[in-house]
């Protein structure tokens, strides 16, 4: 049994690979692993969040497809038939082991609203602290293509960091991340560690190995991405071996561990916010002697400094910090508008002396070679 000092809050994602039998329907038998493991953990003293993939899975059928649906409106009519029985499901065998599931369904831009993602935030914490299991998905029925998460693993790090997990476990139809795709390369060896996301580690992830997944190891490895620079340790493992998620949160499983290492800076909650959720609304040039006090020195963007703006942003939103050479450096909150900004280009430093604060404070400030942020993500 864990104490409090030992007790963990605990982020487990499950794809639809894991959950679904070979003709891609939802497998009761599968949703019952999942949820005796969770169950151990709870007996145990720690809190759990589960994020869930199936609810197109459990829905297709229903809708009368014989298939997984390509088209989108498809799925996202299967998904609202689909989310509800997958929620049924596992309310009912959580409720068996005298333990209580609730439903958190999210899209993307409910995470670039600061004041919506603080609310997911506390909203989250008061489920976890009274001993509820949120059960969270993409909110697939009324999301936009262009806008979605897509797959579950990018959803379920940002979910993690949300919530300060100490660890983030991915389950998938794999026992964990090779040195190359395994169903290219027959020698691709299993990585059982894993302290930071090098450039053939990227190389190395590849697309979905089955119809019902989505994101593939590529996916997988931008959520591991945003663990790492949140400072949560994950890891990878097959959903299908024996008592997988229990093991790992105890170091024992057979997989892939991602640990974030010390000198690592752990971006804090306002900065993972800004790094992966935002949605930065415009662009600022700022010159070489900048790049080296912002991404060196770690201090705040001063006017004096901005070279050039582009897009139209109101003080206080999230921009990209370019170099002259087109490089982004990384994403700040500005204390000026974009027309405010625009004047100060061009003024003399006695003229800007007059402007007290910086475009960018260096709190507010993530340069992606301080941490490595996802592309893309
Ligand atoms: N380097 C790699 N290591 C492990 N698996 C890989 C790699 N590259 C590609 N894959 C494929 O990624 C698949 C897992 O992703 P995916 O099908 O999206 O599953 P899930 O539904 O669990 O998210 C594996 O079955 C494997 O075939
Ligand atoms: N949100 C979708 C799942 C998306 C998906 O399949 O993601 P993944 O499990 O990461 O391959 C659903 O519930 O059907």
């Amino acid at each position: 049994m864990v104490n409090e000092t030992n007790k963990k809050r605990i982020v487990i994602k499950i794809g639809s690979s894991s959950l679904t039998s070979l003709h891609g329907e939802i497998s009761r038998r599968k949703l019952e692993k999942l949820v005796d493991e969770v169950v151990r953990l709870k007996d145990d003293g720690h809190e759990v969040l589960l994020v869930s993939s199936g609810a197109v899975a459990a829905g297709y059928r229903k809708l009368g497809c014989l298939s997984r649906p390509e088209s989108l409106p498809e799925k996202q009519a299967a998904a609202s038939i689909g989310q509800g029985l997958l929620m049924e499901s596992y309310s009912d065998l959580f409720l068996s082991h005298g333990y209580m599931g609730s439903q958190i369904l999210i899209t993307r831009s409910d995470f670039s609203d600061e004041n919506r993602y603080n609310n997911a935030r506390n909203t989250i914490n008061v489920l976890l602290e009274r001993g509820i299991i949120p059960i969270v998905n993409e909110n697939d029925t009324i999301t936009i293509d262009r806008l979605k998460f897509g797959d579950n693993d990018t959803l379920s790090a940002k979910v993690a960091g949300l919530v300060d997990a100490d660890d983030l476990i991915i389950l998938s139809d794999i026992d964990g991340l090779y040195d190359a795709d395994p169903r290219k390369d027959e020698n691709a060896q299993l990585l059982d560690r894993v302290h930071e996301i090098t450039p053939e580690i990227e190389a190395a992830a590849g697309d979905p190995g089955s119809e019902v997944g989505t994101g593939g190891m590529k996916s997988k490895i931008d959520a591991f991405k945003i663990a790492m620079a949140s400072g949560i340790s994950s890891f990878l493992g097959k959903a299908s071996t024996d008592g997988i998620v229990y093991n790992a949160v105890y170091g024992k499983a057979v997989g892939t561990y991602f640990e974030p290492t010390s000198e690592q800076e752990n971006l804090n909650q306002k900065k993972q916010w800004i790094a992966f959720n935002s949605g930065p609304e415009g662009d600022v040039t700022i010159d070489h002697r900048a790049r080296e006090t912002i991404v060196g020195m770690k201090e705040s963007l001063l006017p004096m400094n901005v070279h050039h703006v582009s897009g139209r942003f109101k003080k206080g939103a999230v921009v990209r910090i370019h170099d002259l050479e087109g490089e982004e450096v990384g994403l700040g909150v500005v204390n000026y508008s974009s027309e405010q900004l625009k004047k100060m280009i061009g003024l003399t430093e006695p003229e800007l002396e007059s402007y007290e604060l910086a475009a960018i404070e260096s709190k507010d400030l993530v340069c992606h070679l301080e941490v490595s942020l996802p592309v893309g993500v």
